[in-house]
């Protein structure tokens, strides 16, 4: 799991089952999202109902147990797994007398913990202010804000104690910063692949392993990088991967079925550095009997956000949980790795899957025409020597027009043995 501060807030949940809507909510899953944000769930408390209640949301009776509930559990907050109407979150505060965070609230303040690029961060914090908005204030005690805890941590929390106007002024300046950032960012990151080590991003469903994946990747194995790594991020990690050299290894958020429309954009957020992966890690909990359905949200949002040209290695995990299943490696056709069945809980398969990713990197090749004039020599002649020259042109000029095909590594290794640098190579676009 995450390594996050003990906040050692203790809650109760609350699921309602409503027979007059279908859209229900999962209370497991409920209880995984609690956790990831760092919250210990006490207890369930369930019930159903027809429909909400408008004032409350839910009935005097389920109101008095919540109450017994606070009381015999000692818990510090209520935690709704269901959409609440910000007046209903504080009718129900003032009558428990306790804090109330919905469904939404809790997973903001997970988005808020692991947004990690700048616009990710803004994003998170233009949902937080627009949610806070509507449910300022509340009179939480100075004690509590100062404490932090779910659902007052994040940039937004310090915004809890000014007025509206301040509110709607930050969320107005945040607006204008994110579209300065969208605007600068796809200068940004031609610039920054060129100098990045590759980066290998887990995705999925909440749930599906990726922690418990991303650390049995990082910390039981040889390939773990011992150096220290420059961020104190603990979802990013290096790995040094044989015939690939230093990798990055990175956890992104889970994804959360029915995700509160407003929420949409802020999730795609912290998603948004796996645009920018060499390789996405697709973890799937094959034990789970929406695992197609989940596969396919999880591809339907990659391609909205633009990471569908990113090579997918999919990783079925809890193999442990399927009788007598031994880990393996599927391939297409062509022979190139696709799927890995692992259990990141017992480590079974984790050889298989580096193995799988390495090859899925090594895969990763260019294919160029370079334009080389007479002061280029070196660099031509390392080419044929590393036998990865296709074809040469001579032309009037003096230049030659060579088409080269390797692995990207070795390119930049002939690059640097050459004494070049990447951006100072002529390519012929033309032809590329
Ligand atoms: N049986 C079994 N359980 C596993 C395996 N991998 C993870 N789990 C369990 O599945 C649950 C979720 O694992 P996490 O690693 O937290 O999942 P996640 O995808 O990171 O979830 P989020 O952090 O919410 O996005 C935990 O209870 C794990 O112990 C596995 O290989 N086998």
């Amino acid at each position: 799991m995450f390594e996050r501060p003990d906040v050692g807030e203790r809650a109760v949940l609350v699921h309602i089952e409503f027979t007059a809507h279908d859209d229900v909510e999962d209370p497991d899953e409920f209880r995984e999202l609690v956790t990831s944000a760092g919250v210990e769930p006490v207890v369930v408390v369930t019930g159903s109902r027809k429909q909400p209640s408008p004032r409350l949301f839910v009935g005097e009776g389920k109101l008095e147990e919540i109450r017994d509930a606070i009381a015999a559990y000692e818990a510090d907050v209520v935690l709704f797994n269901h959409a609440l109407s910000p007046s209903q979150e504080r009718n129900i505060e003032r009558e428990l007398k306790c804090r109330v965070l919905d469904r939404t609230g809790v997973i903001l303040d997970i988005f808020a913990q692991r947004a990690r690029t700048h616009e990710g961060k803004l994003q998170v914090e233009l949902a937080q202010l627009e949610h806070m908005s509507t449910r300022l204030v509340r009179g939480w005690t100075h004690l509590e804000r100062q404490k932090g805890g779910i659902g007052l941590r994040g940039p937004g929390e310090t915004q809890l104690e000014t007025d509206r106007r301040l509110l709607r002024e930050r969320i107005k300046s945040i607006h204008k910063r994110l579209e300065k950032v969208r605007r600068q960012r796809n200068q940004g990151r031609r610039a920054r692949h060129r100098a990045d080590i590759p980066t290998v991003s887990l995705v999925g469903y909440t749930n599906a392993g990726k922690s418990t994946l991303f650390n049995r990747l990082t910390t039981s194995t040889v390939y773990a990088a011992n150096q220290l790594f420059a961020t104190l991020d603990p979802t990013l990690r290096r790995l040094e991967l044989p015939d690939i050299g230093p990798v990055v290894l990175a956890d992104t958020v889970g994804f959360i079925r029915h995700l509160p429309h407003k929420l949409v954009e802020a999730f795609r957020a912290t998603l948004e550095e796996t645009t920018e992966a060499s390789l996405l890690l697709h973890v799937i909990d094959c034990h789970d009997h929406r695992r197609d359905d989940n596969i396919d949200q999880v591809e339907g949002v990659l391609a909205e956000i633009g990471a569908d040209e990113i090579p997918v290695l999919q990783v079925f995990n809890k193999i442990d949980l399927l009788d007598g299943f031994v880990p393996r490696i599927d391939r297409n056709e062509e022979g190139i790795p696709v799927r890995v069945w692992v259990s990141a809980v017992t480590g079974d398969g984790i050889d298989i899957l580096f193995d799988a990713v390495v090859e899925r990197l090594a895969e990763d090749v260019v294919h160029y025409f370079v334009l080389l004039g007479p002061t280029d020599g070196k660099l031509r002649a390392l080419l044929h020597e590393a036998g990865s020259v296709l074809s040469e042109d001579h032309r009037d000029t003096g230049e030659s027009v060579v088409e080269v095909r390797l692995q990207n590594r070795d390119w930049l290794q002939l690059l640097s043995r050459a004494g070049m640098k990447e951006h100072e190579v002529r390519l012929d676009e033309s032809r590329a």
